[in-house]
């Protein structure tokens, strides 16, 4: 882990790029006389007074709730962006369940304006404070969400990890900074949280020289909560960020950073831009969908939506164009002056669904509305598949992909808050490959869809795999590596962070962490372990399709592929935890878990008789009517299987059997 000499090298070649700054800078100020009038729509902002040295582009990095959104609340105050106790506390978090669950889910810039007295030779002789325009991207810590954080860092050049000066390095700060790392960032370490009693600066500096390299002498150290040491914050990023490379002169190119639908603007896109300049009017073609469109509005986030009427270069902002759906922004698309020809930008990888799963509606009849509002939600969200499927237990309804069970938790949450949607799901799967008697391979996104043809039998499967970092305190090492054992996984490194903390790398099967890993890792640290995977390649393994049988009929919705070795214990688990939620019925239900054509578990539940008059003697026939019209509504939320009714609940309880 030395990665120091490659982080300089790379800021050697940045720096050679920004040779053309005084060419930028000349340009800036002939742009700045013919448009500026244009720009001074709201707030008088100007953006031609703001080359690209004179620009910062930072994210903030870190471990889940080491201070990420309280710190940059704090530098919007401290630039007058938002004003101190107006406003919500975490205001870079917008979304309900952003508050509700304390955490980020969705990244979000906002450009501050900020003065500073440039220490380098060139910019301001005269030592003078000039405004910096500095554009600060706040993203998702949840391992889920890494993707977001890829795509902000795209539009960056330097990031802040920050660090819990009580838990120092965690998993999700190993995995964020080398996805900084990665993209040549220049990383300033803040050491957050210094007024905790149990802070300890100097062991996390340590821990910081030992994993990063980076140096101790580097690192802030700050109170989001008190504001102790925030000062220094905004001089650091200016100082050791790089502006923003690109030429203004050049051909415009804008990266799209991500898009959502607005009611009254219609799509709205987040965009970088690389080279050039654009202006309200302007007509401009993406490089991946092919379309053309008229920018009929331009602007920066400071910190909501603010019209100024240009973006140039290094500049990150948002377009509205006339784009009628968020399927035409393509994230990590190129958006180019239609007239000119010019090579696309890199993009991104796109999103890996790790956890599919079947969304239907509650009641079946709500397909419709079900399906109105996934299309809404996916427009904020465009990390989502969709495909539609249909199932005998729960009729019609939608195969979704997710970045895993967080993220799928999330989508539900936001479908019945933003949406008023009422969803049943089916048991998270992943997907595996198998490969059937003539040779042909498919991937099964859901189970129920595997085959059981005598003519076509499986002669192989597999399935995905991730490479899990834990870090956990050393005296907790016995009980993850016999969870991690359990869980099938094969362990890869074993290091000492310090004295006191565990580095372990570990090759799991995805299927073994999408349910409950999490949470048993941390019951069983007592909360002190920290987790993070990335996808890894396909194993080849021994996989069977684990049916659910009601009275001999199979639920499709129940069914899951399982290891062979895991089938009967999960197959018990799953007949009891159904017989807790089934209520009896008129007739004995027989709950059987099948592997084809042999039961591996089997739970009967007996028959009776229910009359919800029973306790209604004689008496008002009003009071029988409202009895009765109750007893309807319960059936509305039961499925029917044959002749038994499931309720909801049951569907929701199978989503924790592992
Ligand atoms: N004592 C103390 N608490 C802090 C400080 N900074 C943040 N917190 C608290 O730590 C918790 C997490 O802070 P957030 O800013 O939401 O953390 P985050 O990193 O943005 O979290 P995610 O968005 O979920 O990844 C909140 O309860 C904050 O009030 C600090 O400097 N000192």
């Amino acid at each position: 882990m030395k990665p120091r000499s490659k982080t300089c090298n790379k800021i050697v070649e940045r720096k050679k790029k920004q040779s053309n700054l005084e060419e930028n800078l000349a340009l800036t100020t002939q742009l700045s006389s013919t448009i500026s009038r244009t720009n001074r729509e709201k707030d008088n902002i100007d953006l031609t007074q703001y080359p690209p040295e004179r620009i910062r582009n930072f994210s903030i990095i870190a471990h889940i709730d080491h201070g990420k959104s309280t710190l940059a609340d704090r530098l919007l105050e401290l630039t007058g962006t938002i004003r101190r106790g107006h406003g919500q506390p975490q205001y870079l978090d917008k979304l309900q369940v952003e508050r509700e669950r304390g955490i980020t889910v969705k990244a979000q810039t906002a450009t501050m304006f900020y003065k500073h007295k440039f220490n380098a030779p060139g910019i301001n002789e005269d030592n003078e404070s000039s405004s910096v325009l500095i554009n600060l991207i706040d993203t998702p810590g949840h391992v889920d969400f890494s993707y977001e954080v890829s795509r902000s860092l795209a539009a960056c050049q330097g990031a802040l990890l920050v660090v819990d000066a009580a838990q120092g390095v965690q998993a999700q700060t190993v995995a964020n900074f080398y996805l900084a790392f990665e993209s040549n960032l220049t990383i300033i370490p803040v050491i957050n949280k210094i007024d905790q009693p149990t802070a300890d600066p100097d062991r996390v500096k340590a821990q910081l020289k030992s994993m990063f390299d980076l140096e101790p002498s580097d690192a802030l150290l700050t109170s989001a909560k008190t504001g102790v040491g925030l000062e220094h914050v905004l001089p650091a990023v200016i100082e050791r960020i790089p502006a923003p490379p690109g030429v203004i002169s050049s051909s415009l190119r804008m990266l799209l950073l991500d898009s959502y639908y607005d009611e009254y603007k219609g799509v709205i896109c987040h965009v970088a831009v690389v080279d050039g300049a654009l202006r309200k009017g302007d007509k401009i073609s993406s490089a991946g969908f092919g379309q053309s469109y008229e920018v009929l509005d331009v602007g920066i986030m400071h910190p909501e939506l603010t019209p100024t009427g240009v973006l140039l270069t290094g500049q990150v902002g948002y377009i509205v164009t006339g784009m009628r759906s968020t399927k035409e922004a393509r994230i990590g698309d190129t958006l180019y002056h239609s007239k000119s020809i010019v090579e696309p930008l890199p993009g991104f990888k796109p999103a890996k669904h790790m956890v599919f799963s079947g969304l239907y509606p509650a009641d079946g009849s709500d397909f419709e509305a079900l399906n109105h509002a996934i299309e809404r939600l996916t427009c904020n969200d465009a990390s989502v598949s969709v495909t539609k499927e249909s199932s005998t237990a729960l009729g019609l309804g939608f195969r979704c992909g997710f970045l895993g069970l967080l993220h799928m938790d999330v989508f539900h949450q936001r479908l019945e808050q933003e949406y008023g949607a009422h969803v049943i799901s089916t048991v998270p799967t992943v997907p595996y490959i198998f490969e059937y008697s003539d040779g042909s391979k498919v991937e099964v996104q859901n189970p129920a869809a595997l085959l059981s043809n005598p003519k076509k039998q499986v002669t192989a499967s597999w399935e995905p795999t991730v490479l899990a970092t834990i870090i956990i305190p050393s005296e907790y090492v016995g009980p993850v590596i016999t969870l991690c054992s359990e869980r099938r996984g094969q362990q890869l490194e074993y290091t000492f962070i310090d004295s006191q903390r565990v580095f372990m790398k570990y090759r799991l099967p995805l299927r073994e962490i999408v349910v409950d890993f999490y949470n048993e890792l941390k019951s069983i640290t007592s909360g002190y372990a920290s987790f993070d995977y990335d996808d890894s390649e396909y194993q080849q393994s021994d996989l069977v399709k684990l049916d659910i049988l009601l009275n001999g009929q199979p639920v499709d919705a129940m069914t899951t592929i399982v290891h062979k070795l895991k089938a009967q214990r999960l197959g018990r688990d799953l007949v009891e935890k159904l017989k807790k939620f089934i209520d009896r019925q008129m007739f004995e239900i027989i709950i059987q878990a099948a592997i084809g054509s042999k039961v591996v578990a089997r739970e009967t539940i007996s028959a009776m008789r229910k009359n919800v008059l029973a306790k209604c003697y004689g008496g008002d026939i009003t009071r029988k009517k409202k009895l009765l019209e109750k007893q309807k509504e319960g059936k509305k939320r039961m499925k029917r299987v044959g002749s038994v009714d499931i309720p909801q609940e049951a569907f929701h309880e199978l989503l924790k059997v592992s």
